[in-house]
């Protein structure tokens, strides 16, 4: 199935008429930049086109009031003193005699998008459109927001195609209040909205946009808010709040659709979030919310108001959802104190509601209410003089690393007998070994001629993933442990400089280099003894691999923080035989793995295991994981080990950090 786009150039045809410096920077063009990068891309082509529609009025007022409704309806007709005069009523918003139908259109394009994805017609897409809508209230205009796109597109959902749970992400710089005040007490919508904030100091200067608001009545738990009270935010930061608070929490709530408030001014150089993330940070995102619902996911564009870093992002956000392979993340940071601070704030009050978190820490001692800071209205609001925006400096960032598919998605390697599941592509072994490797064969590997066959398979799957000719691969092997230790002693470390092995179930990995040439992570039902080292990381459930939920606890808090730290040139994947992890769970899993070394995993399985090689292979060639079930509630210890092994780790491991430093 495909990807949507849905974008029309009518929702460029109104502007700025008039001063006002809090509204310049909402131009037409930021769509048509948008649109013409991915036609240049070649990423528009590999779309399917959807026309947008306009909604109609029993659709807006799924969310607005007719009394609004009626009053932007008067807007074409108005002079422009009558929309000066409209637009005052309104905080930082601006009227145009073509805006009406234009709104139309952006929240009629969030439900063709729905349409689209929920019946099944593609697998997920991308609106481009303006006006954005997550600021828009019941009955206000608010932040260039007219009608609120993704808010409406959430009740249609539901109403329409009968969605039991959705999800919205709103990785906007801007905290989408609208969309907040919607749901805050709607247990069926999850909001999760990370903002600048500096402790109210920033619009929209709300109270409740601080991390203690979690919702109301029956949706209490169901509003999350990741307040960035500090500007330069980068990679790392962005990625432990999607691994320490809104991924647990999303595969707990189990949506069945995920819709994005996909605004771009959290990307560096954008003059109002002045964030430093940068824009391939948007690939990572989006394809850690498509292993979620089945794959079901509308993005619907918000802000972003530096052009080029907004058309990188938003490209970086299609060609994920085309499937392509991930750009690695170079030299990621360590998330910065004060969003340690926010990340620790915004758990401490989620875990009473979420079994998942738990066993979140404690709010810090450091009172942050106590910094957050009322300004009045005009004082808050200080026209940026011309100089300060000069003073501000131009960011500059590297252009995005190329992603290319690889001529063949996914390989197989398996015994001559074995069946090759349609979609593979059955891998011989290369005859022309280099004449070390043929030396060593004769010597170490040659066990027995099956252990050589099993060496050169292996051999070529990795070498081939080196050169981008294939993507990722399955090998069945006689011996999956004798396996992992001929890739990581005698093939690993000579082709690829960094290999993360992750082994699912028991057994005895009794290597791993203190030179971090590799990373193992294994997780099994066995209580191993102290960790050796840094660069082996042994996470044991008492309850075994069963376990889904310790099992997703132990990936999503541990794993893929641990993953992108580390970030490997290859992922070697390993089941053990008899390691009973569930096949979604699976599924999952190596749908979350791709994620790293630009999507080159190699999966080992045991030839008798051959009963999971169908869904092995369904999510290597990019098939969306199937969703996990609800989650149980997580067994109390499992969830006090992993928290007691996150804190002895994070010393070595920044990414695992989760509050502030016990120092201060
Ligand atoms: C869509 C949006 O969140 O980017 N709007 C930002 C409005 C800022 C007003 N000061
Ligand atoms: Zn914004």
């Amino acid at each position: 199935m495909g990807t949507a786009l849905i974008y029309d150039e009518e929702m460029t045809k109104y502007k700025l008429l008039w001063v006002d410096p809090a509204c310049k920077i909402e131009v037409p063009e930021r769509l048509s930049v948008s649109y013409e990068a991915l036609v240049r891309t070649g990423l528009s082509d590999r779309c399917v086109a959807v026309p947008p529609r306009e909604a109609s009025d029993a659709e807006i007022l799924l969310v607005h009031s007719e009394e609004y409704l009626e009053g932007v309806k008067k807007t074409p007709h108005m002079t422009l003193e009558d929309l000066k005069e409209f637009t005052l009523q309104y905080g930082d918003v601006y009227f145009h005699p073509n805006i009406y139908h234009c709104a139309k259109l952006a929240a009629g394009s969030a439900l063709q998008l729905v349409d689209s994805v929920m019946t099944g017609t593609v697998r997920n897409g991308m609106a481009l459109v303006r006006p954005p809508g997550h600021h828009s209230m019941r009955s206000a205009a608010s932040g260039f927001c007219v009608f609120n796109n993704v808010a409406i597109a959430a009740r249609y959902a539901k109403q329409k195609h009968g969605a039991k749970r959705v999800l919205i992400v709103d990785w906007d710089i801007h905290h989408g209040q609208g969309v907040q005040y919607c749901f805050e007490d709607d247990p069926s919508v999850l909001y999760f909205s990370w903002h600048r904030y500096e402790h109210q100091k920033f619009w929209p200067n709300l109270r409740e946009s601080d991390y203690d608001s979690v919702g109301k009545g029956s949706g209490a738990g169901f509003n999350i808010n990741v307040p960035w009270n500090k500007v330069g935010m980068e990679n790392s930061d962005y990625l432990s709040a999607f691994c320490h608070v809104l991924l647990p929490v999303a595969y707990e709530f189990c949506p069945d659709l995920v819709l994005v408030c996909a605004g771009f001014d959290s990307a560096i150089g954008d003059p109002e979030g002045e964030m430093c993330a940068t824009p391939d940070i948007f690939a990572h995102l989006t394809h850690l919310l498509m292993n979620l619902a089945g794959g079901k996911l509308c993005a619907v564009l918000e802000g972003g108001y530096n052009l080029t870093s907004l058309a990188q992002s938003v490209c970086q956000t299609v060609q994920t959802l085309l499937g392509d392979p991930l750009p690695r993340l170079a030299n990621l940071g360590s998330p910065c104190e004060s969003a340690l601070e926010s990340l620790q704030c915004v758990r401490s009050v989620l875990r009473r509601y979420w079994p998942i978190l738990k066993h979140a820490a404690d709010p810090p001692t450091t009172d942050v209410g106590s910094r957050r800071i009322k300004l009045a209205k005009a004082e808050g609001e200080k026209a940026e003089t011309a100089e300060e925006e000069r003073s501000r400096e131009e960011k500059v960032w590297p252009e995005p690393a190329e992603r290319l598919r690889p001529p063949v998605c996914s390989a197989s390697a398996l015994p001559d007998d074995a069946a090759c599941p349609d979609g593979l592509k059955r891998l011989t072994s290369s005859k022309d070994l280099g004449p070390l490797l043929g030396r060593r064969i004769k010597t170490e590997v040659a066990g027995d001629a099956d252990g050589v066959a099993t060496f050169l398979r292996l051999y070529t799957l990795i070498e081939k993933m080196r050169t981008n000719e294939i993507g990722n691969g399955v090998a069945l092997v006689p011996d999956v442990a004798a396996a992992v230790k001929c890739v990581v002693q005698d093939l690993g470390s000579d082709l690829v400089n960094r290999v993360l092995v992750v082994c699912v179930g028991k057994e005895e990995l009794n290597y791993a280099t203190a030179d971090g040439k590799m990373l193992v992570v294994q997780i099994s039902g066995e209580d191993k003894e102290e960790q050796k080292g840094k660069y082996y990381i042994p996470m044991c459930l008492k309850k075994g691999c069963g376990d889904t939920v310790g099992f997703i606890q132990a990936v999503l808090g541990l794993l893929l923080p641990l993953g992108y730290e580390y970030d490997p040139g290859l992922v070697l994947l390993s089941r053990m035989p008899g390691s009973g992890v569930g096949d979604c769970m699976w599924q999952q899993l190596i749908g979350l793995l791709k994620g790293f070394a630009k999507g080159h995993t190699l999966v080992l399985m045991q030839t008798n295991d051959e009963a999971c090689m169908g869904p092995t292979a369904s999510v290597l060639l990019g098939h969306p994981a199937p969703p996990l079930q609800e989650l149980l509630t997580p067994l109390p210890d499992d969830g006090d080990a992993l928290e007691r092994m996150r804190e002895r780790l994070q010393a070595d491991w920044k990414m695992l950090q989760t509050a502030v430093s016990s120092g201060n």
